[in-house]
């Protein structure tokens, strides 16, 4: 068997508990980190949580609206004119994706402070940045520190840690998928990155039978599960283990229609109906995500039937070179219509 380079990026140190992120200053004399400091973050989160850190070390801010390459070139700049060492992402996916991937051009280190569970984005050395041809994450740099404070992480709006779970159950269906393209394709499968992720889908999976009687409880599980799966991308080098047809037809999803939902809640519907053209256990994952109060109809995700069914059908073409179950002839208009309305998702 021909062993081609393969090279593994993980988080150097992982923090995780109540309070911690007043310990930050501790942590970072722990790494060695050294000033001059920036944060990224979003003008929400920069209200709520980033002056807790402020409140620590000295540190300059700026703001992105959007994971995208102006936003990076923004940063960038900001960066290099006040001779940043090392780069904080704090928020949600967005903030943490400019953040890594700023960092990765300009080799600095990159610290991921969530402040959501609404995605594995935290510790995988990959970003998800618009304006870099296709809708899909591309390599940056793996956090030299993960600073996950539960009391932060649990206060954000339950929307958003509800898309948190839907990212995750996505990954019963994103190893199937990587399993049919070893057998069809003969593309490399790795074993152990796989049931990494399944693992991270079973703990999600549980998190909804917890999340609603003990939510800090919930809370600590899912951040794991987030963990564990970018742990999983960062091992395969790749977020094959983690991204399936399901993230293909979110992307679909947020191409057609922008302004529209979470992508986690984009990944969990995607989740039920590529579980059911695969013939696996959608009624389950439909109805913890029931469960949880995550949207599993298109209207509950504001988005039009006609925008559902079109995603179906062009979802393959988003990532021709990663083969799934949506094959590489994708979905007819009427079977993709026959999916959705089997599967509830429209009526
Ligand atoms: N790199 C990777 O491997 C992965 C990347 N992703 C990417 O991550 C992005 C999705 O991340 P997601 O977090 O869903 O979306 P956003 O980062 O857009 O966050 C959604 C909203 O939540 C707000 N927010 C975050 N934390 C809090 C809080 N504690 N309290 C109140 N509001 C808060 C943000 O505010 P503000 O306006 O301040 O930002 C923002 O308005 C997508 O771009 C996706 O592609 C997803 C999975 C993996
Ligand atoms: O969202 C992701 C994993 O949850 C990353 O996947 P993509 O490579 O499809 O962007
Ligand atoms: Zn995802």
């Amino acid at each position: 068997m021909e062993m081609r380079e393969h090279i593994i990026s993980l988080p150097e140190r992982i923090f995780i508990g109540n309070g911690i992120i007043s310990r930050i200053d501790e942590y970072f004399s722990e790494l060695g980190l050294t000033g001059p400091f920036l944060i990224v973050t979003g003008s929400n989160v920069r209200r709520l949580i980033v002056s807790k850190i402020l409140d620590k070390i000295p540190a300059d801010v700026i703001e992105v609206q959007e994971a995208n390459l102006d936003e990076v070139r923004k940063v960038e700049e900001f960066a290099k004119k006040h001779e940043s060492n090392v780069i904080l992402g704090v928020g949600g996916g967005k903030a943490i994706d400019v953040a890594k991937f700023s960092a990765f051009e300009l080799n600095k280190r990159f610290v991921s402070i969530p402040t959501a569970p609404s995605h594995d984005g935290i510790t995988s050395p990959f970003a998800a940045i618009k304006g870099l041809g296709k809708p899909i994450s591309m390599k940056a740099k793996e956090p030299t520190a993960i600073i996950a404070d539960i009391d932060v992480l649990s206060s954000a709006p339950r929307r958003l840690i509800n898309a948190g779970i839907g990212d995750t159950v996505g990954k019963i269906v994103a190893v199937r998928d990587w399993r049919l393209a070893a057998k069809l394709r003969g593309e490399y499968y790795g074993d152990y990155t796989a049931s990494l992720a399944l693992l991270s889908a079973r703990h999600a999976l549980n998190c909804t039978k917890i999340i609603n009687k003990d939510l800090k409880y919930g809370v600590r599980l899912l951040v794991e599960a987030l963990i564990s799966s970018g742990v999983a991308m960062g091992m395969a080098g790749s977020t094959r283990p983690a991204s399936g047809s399901e993230h293909l037809f979110a992307h679909a999803v947020e191409m057609l229609y922008p302004e529209g939902p979470l992508h986690g809640e984009l990944v969990g519907v995607g989740t039920i109906m590529m579980a059911y053209i695969h013939g696996i256990k959608w009624k389950e994952i439909r109805k913890a995500l029931i469960r949880i109060g995550a949207p599993v109809t298109a209207k509950q995700l504001g988005v039009p039937d006609e925008i559902i069914i079109k995603a179906l059908t062009i979802a393959h073409t988003i990532r021709p070179e990663r083969y799934t179950i949506l094959g590489d002839r994708g979905l007819t208009w009427a079977s993709a219509e026959k999916v959705a309305r089997n599967t509830g998702v429209i009526t």
